[in-house]
């Protein structure tokens, strides 16, 4: 299976070097500093789960150069997917299959405006990564889980096929990823806006009984948009995302908490942002998400000069 990664980051990367070592013919769209690394050291994954060292990269940052495969995996930022997405063309025939692992509940919209609807499958991880320095990604935590939808589609099941031969990788296709998606938008924008705003690990967040009202608050207004948007989650949902918080370690924080401390964008505008926007469209108040919205919103394009 001729895959396409786009973008090599704490996800792409990840995913990408894991498919490859498991014997995917595994290519990276990638940028700068990092693509250049890349192409002449190789790239490395640091794992609890084991390392990964690939020595001989293809890794282009013009699709053009690797031309149509079978899969692509979508892991650039929010913010740069319009971009992106726009230059997928190449990578794309009638029979590709355009999976996206991007945060939120915008990025299959996104993807349908440049490519065909039917070819775009949405897909959700709890895995969290990040880039060290240029050619080297770090597995920080979580269950390096993936749920797709697609489920029944022959490249899909494939690409599962692949995964069971992986290390650290399991792929599951799921029957309704809207609700999937939902889920994740709820119990990570929540993580996110917490972890951002209060420039702390879950960890600490979790053990101080203030912080802790704010996080629960923020995934409570979450589950309340949900249930108006039309996709209530079930019961018990409350105590399921506070385990899956409590199983990160510690020191774990959000991408977007990473991306803030290092100067870069922030997804903002689609996690605490999108809440704030859902909430003045259904009438339901959402102080927190509002809040972290309008703090961050200083540094939603990168570090304030
Ligand atoms: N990291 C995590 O733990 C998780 C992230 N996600 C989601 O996955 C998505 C990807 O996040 P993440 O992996 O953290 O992102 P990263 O920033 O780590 O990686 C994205 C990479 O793609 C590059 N890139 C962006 N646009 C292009 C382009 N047009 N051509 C080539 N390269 C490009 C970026 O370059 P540059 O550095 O120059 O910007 C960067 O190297 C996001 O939506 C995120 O919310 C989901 C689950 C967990
Ligand atoms: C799964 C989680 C919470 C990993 O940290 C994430 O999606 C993110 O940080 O963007």
């Amino acid at each position: 299976m001729r895959i396409a990664m786009i973008g090599a980051g704490g996800i792409g990367g990840y995913v990408g070097a894991r498919l490859a070592e498991a014997g995917g013919d595994v290519s990276f769209i990638a940028r700068g500093a990092h693509l250049q690394a890349m192409r002449e050291g190789g790239l490395r994954i640091q794992s609890d789960i084991g390392n990964v060292f690939l020595a001989d990269v293809c890794a282009s940052d013009s699709p053009a150069d690797i031309g149509p495969v079978d899969l692509v995996i979508f892991a650039v930022k929010l913010y740069d997917s319009e971009k992106a997405a726009g230059a997928l063309g190449p990578l794309v025939s009638g029979k590709t299959r355009v999976v996206t692992l991007q945060n939120g509940i915008d990025s299959v919209g996104i993807l349908r405006r440049h490519i065909p609807s039917d070819s775009v499958i949405g897909g959700a991880t709890y895995l969290s990564g990040f880039i060290k320095q240029p050619g080297e990604v770090v597995h920080a935590g979580g269950l390096p889980h993936i749920l797709v939808g697609g489920h029944g589609d022959p490249l899909i099941k494939d690409l599962q096929a692949l995964c069971d031969r992986a290390i650290g990788l399991e792929l599951k296709p799921v029957a309704d990823i809207d609700n999937v998606l939902w889920e994740k938008f709820v119990t990570l924008a929540a993580f996110s806006g917490g972890t951002s705003l209060m420039r702390s690990g879950i960890g600490p967040i979790l053990d101080d009984p203030e912080a802790r009202i704010f996080i629960e608050q923020l995934r409570d207004e979450g589950i309340a948009i949900a249930a108006a948007a039309g996709h209530p989650l079930a019961e018990g949902f409350e105590g399921r995302v506070t385990t899956r918080w409590s199983a990160f370690p510690p020191h774990v924080k959000s991408s977007m908490a990473n991306d803030l401390e290092r100067g870069k964008p922030i997804e903002v505008a689609w996690l605490s942002g999108r809440m704030h926007e859902l909430g003045i469209k259904f009438g339901i108040a959402t102080p927190g998400h509002t809040a972290v919205f309008r703090a961050l919103h200083l540094h939603a394009a990168g570090a304030v000069p």
